[in-house]
């Protein structure tokens, strides 16, 4: 775990005591967007144009921000356009690093050791925190972005006239309600959970934890008269929800402490997981052995021993109940 300061890596831990003891996720730095024409996206500049086997996915499997990317890659058929890395699952004083073993890939781009070179390599000079996911530009030798959720837009829309897939989760007439899920989803929930998990004094876990469980009891109460989030249609909004879900039960109720609570013992959130989880190449992004293993095994100072719990044991293909 660590930083790059200008260009440098320090291995040092997230720094809570400027901040009364709480966990501040820092704004990721590389807003380019990819469209269609490579014309300008909404933040940044343009000469991004979407092009088959150009760009390059940098995740962690075990990441949940990194983890909506390799969703949405595999909704909208974009598994030939766009290749992955897959950094190891553990990450310690080098942060994300890259090698074969227990499934990652390696880097496959350049063959780096360390995932803070991928940083260099399009900024020497980098300073910031070095985070999955990534999409690397092969052409321009560059990072065009780090945010998930603007990665996961771009790949909603950006590569349709190749894939020939239209199917939009960021539907204009949806996009208001969409908009305030993602809201409230990320400061209480996708955020929330880290919030909790890191936080260094009592009162900043607590209210996390009280922020967290009741955004879940608000969102179990509107499952229970909607399939989804936005209705009865799929959107983004449901799966930047879905990859703090699927997690939860394994990593954040014992670990980050969100323990009020299973996940499981929701009356429809649990029936919503596996809607989604059933959906087509979903299944195939979620590996349940990066997950626990990078977060039992990276966070010293919360699991010192390093010892990666054996269950749950959640059979998430059993039917779902919803539709
Ligand atoms: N805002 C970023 C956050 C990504 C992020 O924080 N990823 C974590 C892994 S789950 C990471 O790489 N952390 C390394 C660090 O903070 O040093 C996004 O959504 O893409």
């Amino acid at each position: 775990m660590g930083m790059l300061v200008d260009g440098q890596w320090r291995d040092v831990w997230y720094d809570t005591r400027s901040s009364g003891g709480q966990f501040v996720r820092e704004d990721a730095r590389f807003r380019h967007w990819v469209t269609a024409d490579g014309g300008p996206g909404p933040e940044g500049e343009g000469g991004f144009a979407a092009e088959a086997g150009r760009y390059h996915l940098y995740v962690s499997l075990a990441c949940p921000w990194a983890h909506r990317t390799l969703i949405m890659r595999e909704l909208k058929d974009l598994a030939g356009l766009i290749d992955v890395s897959v950094v190891s699952p553990y990450m310690l004083e080098q942060g994300w690093s890259f090698d074969r073993a227990e499934g990652s890939t390696g880097d496959r781009v350049a063959g780096h050791d360390y995932h803070h070179q991928v940083y260099t390599s399009a900024r020497p000079d980098y300073t910031g925190r070095v985070t999955v996911p990534v999409l690397w530009d092969r052409e321009r030798a560059t990072i065009v972005n780090n945010e998930s959720a603007e990665i996961l837009r771009m790949f909603n829309s950006a590569f349709d006239d190749l894939t020939g897939n239209t199917q939009d989760y960021y539907p204009a007439d949806l996009r208001g309600d969409i908009d305030a899920w993602n809201a409230r989803i990320y400061g209480a929930i996708n955020n929330g959970v880290y919030r909790a998990g890191f936080a260094t004094e009592q009162a900043a876990y607590e209210e996390a934890y009280r922020a967290l469980f009741a955004e879940l009891d608000h969102i179990d109460a509107h499952l229970g008269r909607h399939r989804y989030l936005a209705g009865d249609r799929l959107t983004e909004a449901d799966i930047r929800l879905f990859t703090t879900l699927i997690r939860f039960d394994a990593v954040y109720h014992g670990h980050f402490k969100c323990n009020r609570q299973r996940l499981e013992d929701y009356t429809h959130l649990p029936g919503y997981v596996r809607d989604i989880y059933q959906l087509p190449g979903v299944a195939g992004t979620v590996d349940f052995h990066h997950i626990k293993t990078h977060y039992y095994g990276s966070h010293g100072t919360i699991n010192p021993t390093g010892i990666v719990p054996a269950g749950p044991d959640i059979d998430y293909l059993r039917p779902h109940g919803r539709g």
